[in-house]
């Protein structure tokens, strides 16, 4: 039975799929403080939240049995990712549900701003008539400048459009092609920030995007900008807003998001011209009930160990590239084990080659499950998601190549690690009927089926050894269900793969390890 807590409010209709799975248990405990939030975690497989929940590196760690934290909207600036990343904890999104509900708002408070709707409202039913105090601007012909024209912003920028505004863009990825489909005008930030009439931000919140617009920007824009931040608060400083404010450059500014949530005693405020909200971008109906199906889909998928998408700390792999890279999983994944048992001394350097077929897909995620195979020998709590930050971590280069010498067959898949000490390496590919074969190891051809007990035995090719190998084996009661040999020239340098029907204890080893021209013996187990 998993788990699951939730800890902020969450549609009923949206997480109806959760309360009704029959492998699940939900726990709904709201308003948690960080000391409660630290012992709910403890025994849970998935953590649900929206925004309020700030999901620290304390309470990953906490978490012993956690798989995954799901995020009911977008932005993940409340979760520690990289923690969680550390710890191998999913991080899923609900990246699509909220769109519309957030650039609907967005843009109700530009028309809000523009003709004053919040300051109106207070002031006539307080029983004044001040239609002279209130007039306001048309949308009309004016220029509204997007910061970050992803979802949100682009979304903001049709319904602007429908209101004849010009729309022009920053966002580092905005190509032209995509800039003249949306009908608008790409732009640096500062062109951008010049020539908005409105200004509204829809990035995330950044060590980039932290304070992007502050005073030198204000400084930048025509007298009388209109600003506004739906998105996160931070993006725009606080403070040089309220210098703006306050000095006339800037008309009016409309905040849904604030540095610090909820806000308590903001100098902003104080001013007429300051509109605000509570962040209720995706607060609507809808909008609920998507992102709280999205991510409980998400989250169940992760626990039955199913493909999933909007993995924030996980590449997603679309499912037709998924069914064509499933069939070799297996192999990766034992040969990047095989690789590690094999090896000795601190690792430097991995680097996966791959020929053939399988050199015409996108590899990146066979790559990953290699690094697991190869880093969770050596190291605890090591998963397809952390394994490239814990590599990077430990100084770790990976490599990854393509290559045309696929040596005959269909495909051909190469680790090679370098240690401290030496380097190693091994070769395979998928046999038709046959499944996973290890094909070279050390530079050795074999054909050994990667699965079982095995034992590698480093030694010189001498008459006699195989005999001492089979006897010694026999006396200790182990059969041997297969065995490879190698040789680089008569009496040179050779290896043993044996197959073996049980696990091995050091005694038997050590004997091994005895032997005449035997100079090491590797028990291995895939
Ligand atoms: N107020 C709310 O309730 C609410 C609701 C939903 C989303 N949001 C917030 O809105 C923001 C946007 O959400 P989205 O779904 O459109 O995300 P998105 O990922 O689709 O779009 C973000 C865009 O910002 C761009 N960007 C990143 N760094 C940038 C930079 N330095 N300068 C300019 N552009 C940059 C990205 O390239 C991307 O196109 C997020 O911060 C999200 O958390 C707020
Ligand atoms: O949970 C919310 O209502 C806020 C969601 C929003 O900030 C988001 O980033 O998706």
């Amino acid at each position: 039975m998993y788990k699951v807590l939730i800890t902020d409010p969450l549609s009923d209709l949206g997480i109806e799929k959760l309360l009704h799975a029959t492998d699940v248990q939900v726990i709904r405990q709201t308003n948690l403080t960080p000391e409660q939030l630290l012992i709910a975690i403890e025994d849970v497989d998935a953590l649900l939240v929206r925004s309020q929940t700030k999901v620290t590196a304390d309470v990953i760690a906490k978490g012993k049995k956690l798989k995954v934290i799901g995020r009911a909207g977008v932005g993940v600036d409340n979760i520690d990712v990289l923690a969680a990343t550390q710890h191998g904890v999913i991080v899923l999104n609900a990246p699509d549900g909220n769109t519309i509900s957030t650039a609907e708002h967005t843009f109700a408070m530009m028309i809000s701003l523009a003709r004053n709707i919040p300051q109106a409202y207070r002031s006539t039913v307080q029983g004044e008539w001040k239609r002279k105090e209130f007039v306001g601007i048309e949308l009309n012909k004016k220029t509204l400048s997007i910061i970050g024209l992803g979802r949100i912003g682009a979304e903001l920028a049709k319904k602007a459009k429908a209101f004849r505004m010009q729309v022009v863009a920053f966002d580092p990825y905005l190509t032209e092609e995509r800039a003249e489909k949306l009908g608008v005008q790409k732009a640096t930030l500062h062109e951008a920030i010049a020539q908005g009439d409105f200004i509204s931000v829809h990035t995330p919140l950044t060590k980039q995007t932290r304070h992007l617009i502050s005073d030198h920007e204000f400084t930048m824009m025509k007298d009388g900008a209109r600003i506004l931040n739906c998105a996160r608060g931070g993006i725009i400083d606080e403070d040089a807003l309220y210098r703006a404010l306050v000095e006339g450059k800037v008309a009016g500014a409309a905040l849904d998001v604030f540095e610090i949530e909820p806000p308590v005693e903001h100098p902003l405020f104080g001013l007429e011209q300051v509109i605000v909200t509570p962040h209720l971008g995706a607060s609507t109906v809808e909008a609920q009930e998507n992102v709280a199906i999205d991510v409980s889909e998400e989250v169940l998928k992760v626990l039955r160990e199913e493909a999933f998408k909007n993995a924030v700390n996980l590449p997603s792999i679309p499912a037709d590239l998924q069914q064509k890279i499933a069939p070799y999983q297996t192999l990766v994944e034992k040969l990047g084990e095989f690789v590690a048992q094999i090896s000795k001394g601190a690792l430097k350097k991995i680097t996966v080659t791959y020929a053939g077929d399988v050199a015409n897909m996108e590899v990146a995620p066979l790559t990953r499950t290699i690094l697991k195979g190869v880093l969770s020998h050596h190291l605890s709590d090591v998963n397809y998601i952390n394994a490239p930050e814990i590599a990077k971590q430990r100084g770790i280069q990976i490599v990854e190549q393509k290559s045309s010498h696929n040596h005959g067959f269909t495909q051909l898949i190469s680790v090679h690690v370098e240690t401290e000490q030496d380097s190693y390496s091994a070769e395979g590919t998928l046999l038709n009927g046959f499944g996973a074969r290890i094909t070279k190891v050390n530079g050795y051809s074999v054909d050994l089926s990667p699965t079982g007990h095995l034992l590698f035995i480093e030694h010189q090719d001498q008459p006699g050894v195989i005999g001492k190998v089979g006897t010694l084996l026999g006396t200790y009661k182990v059969n041997i269900a297969t065995m490879q040999v190698g040789r680089e020239t008569i009496g040179g340098q050779a290896i043993m793969l044996l197959h073996i029907d049980k696990a091995i204890d050091e005694t038997l080893q050590m004997d091994l390890q005895k032997v005449d021209s035997i100079q090491k013996v590797t028990i291995l187990e895939l």
